[in-house]
This record gives C-alpha cells, sequence and structure tokens, in this order.
C-alpha cells in the first residue's frame, strides 16, 4: 500500500514513512492510494473474534509490504494488553436501539489510547529497523498528549514533546502530560488555545530545515498511523451487532475530525454504515458547515468539553479530498482560503458528496449538562462532558431504521468538576491513577511563537543531526 498527500505536491509513501513523517511536505495529510476493500463474507467472518483478531484483518492491508505480519500481530497484542477491559472497547446498551461504545478502557482513559498504544509500538519498531532516532511533537486540547506521553514515555528512540493551551485543559487532562517522570518527556504550556498548538506543529512540520535536523515526527490524527488504528472500533462493533446484515449508525463527538473519518474511512472499506453523525459542542464550525457550504472560522469559547474546543478539523482536509473526487487542487485552493480569509466555500458537487453519508448537530453547554444529569438519574450510568454532546446530537438525530452506536471518547473521571455540577456524583479515577493529583509537575510555559518553540526543541531533542 503506497500513501498519497491530499494536496498532490509531496512524493507518495509506503506506510512506515507515512508513519514517520506525519505531515507531507507540501502540507497536506497522507491518505491511502485506495481504500482496502472488505467483502460482506470477510465481515461476516470476523463474527465472533477478538478485537486483536479483527485489528489485525483490518490493519494488514494498510501496512502490507512495510511491516511484518507476525510482527503487525505481536504489536496489536502488545498494545491492547494495556487496555483494562478484555474486549478493548466494549457495547454498552442504552436503549432500544442504542448503544455507547466505550473507548476509555486505555491507560489515560480516553479513545486516544487506542491508536496511541499502538502507533508508538510500531514507530519504535520501524526506528529500531533503520536504527534512527525521532522527535515528535503534538499538539493537544488535553487528551492526545496524554495518551501520547503514556505511549511514548522511556522509548530511547523518541523523544516526545507536547505543547497544551495553557489552562485550558482539565486538571486531570494536564497532570496526565506533566508528572511523567521519564526523561523523553516534555510538556509545553503554549499561551493560546488550541488551534495555536496545532498551527505551531504544522508550521514546525512546514520548516523543512528544522524538521529534518531534529527528524521531526508526529502523532497527531494529521498521522495517518492514527486514523488507520481508529478504523477498526467501527469494524468490531458494528460486527457485534450484526452487520453486514444489519446496518449501524455512529455519532461521534467530533473536534479535529480524526475519529469521525476514520467512520468515513471504514464505510469505503466496505463496512455498511448507515450514517456518521458529527456532534460538536457550541464550537460548532462543523455543523455550520455542512448547513451553509461554507466551512467559516469564528474564534473559539471555552466549554466543559476542552477536547472539542477547535476550529481547525485538519482531518476535513482528508474528506474534501475524497468529496472533489481526489482533486488536489481543489484542496490546495480551499487551504489557502483559510489561511488568507478564515473561510472557503465547498462547490456543490462535494457538498452533496459530503451530505450523502455525514449528518451533523451541535449540544449547548445548558444541553450537555442536562443529558449528564438526566442519563444518571435514570439509569445510574455516568457519561463525560465529550460523550453528552454526541449523546445529545444522537437523540436528536433523524433515524434510519439502523441501530445508533454513540461513541464514548473519554471516562467521566477526566472531567470531574463537569460531571459532578451536571449530576452531582464525583467520578473516581482508576487505582492506577489514584495519586495523580499529588504527582510532581514538570512542564515549560512559552508564547505561541514558532522561533521560542523550535529554540526550545532543539535543546532538548537527542534526534538533533
Ligand atoms: C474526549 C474527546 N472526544 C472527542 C474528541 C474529538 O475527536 P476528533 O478530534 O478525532 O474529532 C477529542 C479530541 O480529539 C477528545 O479528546
Ligand atoms: N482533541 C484532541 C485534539 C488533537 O486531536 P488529534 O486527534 O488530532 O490528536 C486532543 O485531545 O488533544
Amino acid at each position: 500500500m503506497d500513501y498519497i498527500s491530499t494536496r498532490g505536491e509531496a512524493p507518495s509513501l509506503g506506510f512506515s514513512d507515512a508513519l514517520l513523517a506525519g505531515l507531507a511536505r507540501d502540507g497536506g495529510l497522507y491518505v491511502p492510494r485506495e481504500w482496502p476493500q472488505f467483502s460482506r463474507k470477510d465481515i461476516r467472518a470476523m463474527r465472533g473474534q477478538s478485537y486483536q483478531e479483527i485489528a489485525y484483518r483490518v490493519l494488514s492491508p494498510f501496512t502490507e509490504g512495510d511491516i511484518r505480519p507476525e510482527k503487525l500481530r505481536e504489536l496489536i497484542d502488545a498494545a491492547y494488553a494495556t487496555f483494562r477491559h478484555p474486549a478493548v472497547a466494549p457495547l454498552r446498551q442504552t436503549g432500544a436501539n442504542s448503544f455507547v461504545l466505550e473507548l476509555f478502557h486505555g491507560p489515560t482513559l480516553a479513545f486516544k489510547d487506542v491508536a496511541m498504544q499502538l502507533i508508538a509500538r510500531l514507530m519504535d519498531h520501524v526506528l529500531e529497523e533503520r536504527d534512527e532516532r525521532a522527535t515528535i511533537v503534538g499538539a493537544t486540547s488535553g487528551d492526545t498528549g496524554g495518551a501520547a506521553v503514556d505511549a511514548f514515555a522511556g522509548r530511547d528512540r523518541t523523544d516526545i514533546v507536547i505543547l497544551f493551551p495553557k489552562g485550558l485543559v482539565s486538571p486531570v487532562q494536564q497532570r496526565q502530560m506533566t508528572t511523567s517522570t521519564a526523561a523523553n518527556v516534555h510538556a509545553l504550556a503554549i499561551e493560546g488555545n488550541f488551534d495555536d498548538c496545532q498551527d505551531l506543529v504544522k508550521a514546525m512540520f512546514n520548516h523543512t530545515a528544522f524538521r529534518d535536523r531534529v527528524r521531526l515526527s508526529g502523532i497527531n490524527s494529521i498521522n495517518w498511523a492514527r486514523i488507520m488504528a481508529q478504523i477498526v472500533y467501527y469494524f468490531t462493533a458494528s460486527v457485534s451487532l450484526g452487520a453486514p446484515d444489519r446496518k449501524i449508525s455512529f455519532t461521534v463527538p467530533t473536534g479535529n475530525f480524526g475519529d469521525i473519518f476514520a467512520g468515513y474511512a471504514a464505510k469505503r472499506m466496505g463496512l455498511p454504515i448507515a450514517r456518521l453523525v458529527i456532534a460538536t459542542n457550541e464550537n460548532d464550525i462543523l455543523a455550520r458547515t455542512l448547513k451553509t457550504g461554507r466551512y467559516e472560522m469564528r474564534g473559539v469559547s471555552a466549554t466543559t468539553s476542552p477536547s472539542m474546543d477547535i476550529q481547525i478539523s485538519s482531518n476535513f482536509e482528508r474528506l474534501l479530498f475524497d468529496a472533489h473526487g481526489r482533486d488536489a487542487g481543489q484542496v490546495r485552493q480551499a487551504m489557502a482560503g483559510l489561511k488568507q480569509s478564515g473561510a472557503f466555500e465547498i462547490g456543490a458537487a462535494a457538498l452533496k458528496a459530503i451530505r450523502k453519508e455525514f449528518s451533523a448537530g451541535r449540544a449547548t453547554e445548558r444541553q450537555v449538562k442536562e443529558i449528564i444529569r438526566m442519563m444518571q438519574a435514570e439509569t445510574g450510568y455516568v457519561v463525560d462532558p465529550h460523550t453528552a454532546v454526541a449523546l445529545q446530537v444522537a437523540a436528536k438525530a433523524e433515524r434510519p431504521a439502523a441501530a445508533m452506536v454513540t461513541l464514548s471518547t473519554a471516562h467521566p473521571a477526566k472531567f470531574p468538576a463537569a460531571v459532578k455540577s451536571a449530576c452531582g456524583i464525583d467520578p473516581a479515577l482508576p487505582a492506577w491513577l489514584s495519586d495523580l493529583m499529588q504527582r510532581e509537575e514538570r512542564f515549560d510555559v512559552l508564547p505561541a511563537t514558532q522561533d521560542r518553540v523550535e529554540a526550545h526543541i532543539l535543546a532538548i531533542a537527542r534526534a538533533v543531526r
């Protein structure tokens, strides 16, 4: 399998190179040249198989030619052995035809662990085979950072630098990034918001001399491998609910558009998905875009679901590429518009193609609070605010005959203040994190300026040439 850039001006790469590259050299995102295909028979044959076995079948075509099959199996087994639930991503029934897919049973209690535990091992393996080192840089609105720190801590071939918006992540999220004692972990509090952090990461990738000097690599969902690993749970959930003989819809709490794009990829690979529903909080750029056909930045407000307080949804570029019939010129034009004026229009045909697969809705802060309260009062189930955004949008979504699976992307204990204020329950952290709030923090504070961040990284990275 080889990977091409959404902007059409970077060389195509094999899996291992795309994994280490993160962002393409033309500023675009890598996507597989073709979507691997799974027949109804292939999907039916997944019934009764473990998460690890389904992961192996789904991921093999993406890594073929680069990662040996037995190595892939070994890395998958090691990655998911870190999860505290035997099913890895269990389903919970919440209504007659409604289910919640719990993606928070990994070490840092968010869905990011699903991909991060695997890609840390994949990167380590590739770097070891090449006898190389890398400097990994990531931007986080809260969860990616903690998951990356856990997955990469102590790995000898990588330094990991995480940029988080100062004061805009929950205390639990911050400590998951700042209390690691591993020497290769570096947390940076940036004086700005998540979009500033993400812009800095992209700017560093586009600064070729710096990129080459520190051997930059990325772990945000701009890295194809993140999306790839997340495709798996759309298959496991659908198969356990009767796919391919039953169509399933998914509602996904959305920020950077990575998680829901993984659902779109699963559909392109043959999984019968009815609708993909984008759920946003009050930072509703994606819901507005689907309604109006205009992607327009308007500023970010802080909500109780901080991980989704995002305006630049990086992976929307991957969808645009497909919706424009893989015309990289159209993507370049849209991205230039976004850079120059903070907006772009989506042409009628592309918008029609997007609306054919996706619906979208937004949840207000009041609705999020109410749904957490109601869910706990009526069923005893306590959900986090990101999951609540999606449950609210799913409840309002048009319901074709299909079952609705809502993705639960974080454990409520990551956001105790919001949960307590909504339903009165103070969700406890699990045993392995119970002393998190007493651990000593270690992080640096920097302004959102590229030269200051680059200078800092040059001073700490061991991969510098
Ligand atoms: C808990 C949680 N839910 C939802 C999202 C949104 O996911 P995505 O950025 O893949 O759209 C994030 C951040 O990515 C998150 O941390
Ligand atoms: N919500 C994310 C933002 C970064 O998204 P990513 O999926 O591109 O890493 C976070 O929690 O950091």
